[in-house]
């Protein structure tokens, strides 16, 4: 089972997720596609690699903007796994041009 991360290490932590910022409850951060099927294609392999860690995000489709919100509902705040997640997930959408 994950444990909570404290603020501090949430911080020390997103110094390697760019973009990525913490509220205490959950990591978050919006990454914008090249266009709307992108974007979708984006959540799509999101999807997979999330099934495959047994860990879901929140995803917040706008046009070609994902908004990814990521917490251990187990938990109720933020562990290692949701960091894991949030790497993959940039690993995943910067192959796909996202900014
Ligand atoms: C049984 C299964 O492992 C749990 O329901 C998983 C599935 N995916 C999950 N995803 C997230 N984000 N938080 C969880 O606590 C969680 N629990």
């Amino acid at each position: 089972m994950a444990r909570l991360l404290d603020d501090e290490e949430i911080a020390r932590q997103l110094t390697a997720l760019p973009g990525w910022v913490g509220d205490g409850a959950a990591l978050h951060r919006d990454y914008e596609l090249p266009d709307f099927l992108t974007a979708i294609r984006g959540v799509d392999e999101i999807a997979q690699l999330a099934e495959h860690m047994d860990h879901h995000p929140d995803i917040d489709i706008r046009w070609r903007t994902l908004r990814i919100t990521l917490s251990t509902h187990s938990e109720g705040g933020t562990t290692q796994l949701d960091v894991e997640l949030a790497h993959q997930i940039h690993e995943v959408l910067a192959r796909l041009g996202a900014t």
